[in-house]
C-alpha cells in the first residue's frame, strides 16, 4: 500500500525533524519551506489562515503547525506570539516575565491544520501539554524547549531524550489525532 502523500509547509526544520519521526510510515511527507504570513488572531485562526495560504501555494494537500506557549498566570498569554517574546527575550527572558507571579504552569499547544487543497476548509487538530515555566535547562537547540518542564517529568523539553519528547509533547498529542482524522479520510 502506497502511504498518502502530504506537503508540510513549515520554514522551522526543528519541527520538521520531528514531525517527520513522528509520521514515519504513516505518511508520505514532503516539505516545502516557506515563511507563511501569520495574521494576529487566536491559536485556532492563526492556523486556518496559515493553512489556506499553504493550500494556495501547494495547489494539493498540506498540513502546516501553529504552536504556542501560554503562561495560566497570564491567562494564556503569550500563547501564539511566543515566537516573538522568544526571539527578543530568548528563553532567560521567558522565565523572568513570571517573576512577579507565583503560578509557573504553562502549557504548550500544537495546532496542526490539515487542507486538501485550495477551496477545501482547513480541519485543526490541536494537542495540549501541560508543565511548568522553569529557568533553562538543556540544550538551546529548538525554540523554548529549555524552560518548558512537561507534568509527570523532572526534566524539560529540552533535557528530555528527543525519543521521549516525541511521546509525551504537544506535537506527539496533536499527530495522534491527525493520523486519526487521516484513516478515516475516504
Ligand atoms: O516543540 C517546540 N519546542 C520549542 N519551541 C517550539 C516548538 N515548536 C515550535 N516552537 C517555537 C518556534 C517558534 O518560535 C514558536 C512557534 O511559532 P510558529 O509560528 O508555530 O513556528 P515557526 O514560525 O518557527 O514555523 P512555521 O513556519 O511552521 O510557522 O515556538
Ligand atoms: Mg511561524
Amino acid at each position: 500500500m502506497s502511504l498518502r502523500k502530504l506537503t508540510f509547509v513549515t520554514g522551522n526544520k526543528n519541527k520538521l525533524r520531528e514531525m517527520q519521526k513522528l509520521l514515519s510510515g504513516i505518511v508520505d511527507l514532503d516539505n516545502r519551506s516557506v515563511d507563511l504570513e501569520e495574521i494576529q488572531g487566536t491559536t485556532q485562526e492563526v492556523a486556518i489562515a496559515k493553512c489556506r495560504q499553504a493550500a494556495a501555494i501547494i495547489n494539493g494537500p498540506v498540513i502546516t503547525e501553529d504552536v504556542g506557549l501560554g503562561f495560566n498566570a497570564m491567562k494564556g498569554l503569550p500563547g501564539p506570539y511566543i515566537k516573538w517574546f522568544l526571539k527578543e527575550l530568548k528563553p532567560e527572558g521567558l522565565y523572568k516575565m513570571l517573576a512577579g507571579f507565583e503560578d509557573k504552569s504553562g502549557f504548550a499547544v500544537c495546532t496542526i491544520a490539515y487542507c486538501e487543497g485550495p477551496g477545501h476548509e482547513p480541519v485543526l487538530l490541536e494537542g495540549i501539554n501541560h508543565g511548568t515555566i522553569v529557568e533553562p535547562r538543556g540544550p538551546d537547540s529548538f525554540g523554548w524547549d529549555p524552560v518548558f518542564m512537561p507534568n509527570g517529568f523532572d526534566k524539560t523539553y529540552a533535557e528530555l531524550p528527543s525519543e521521549i519528547k516525541n511521546t509525551c509533547s504537544h506535537r506527539f498529542l496533536a499527530v495522534e489525532k491527525l493520523k486519526v482524522f487521516l484513516s478515516e479520510l475516504q
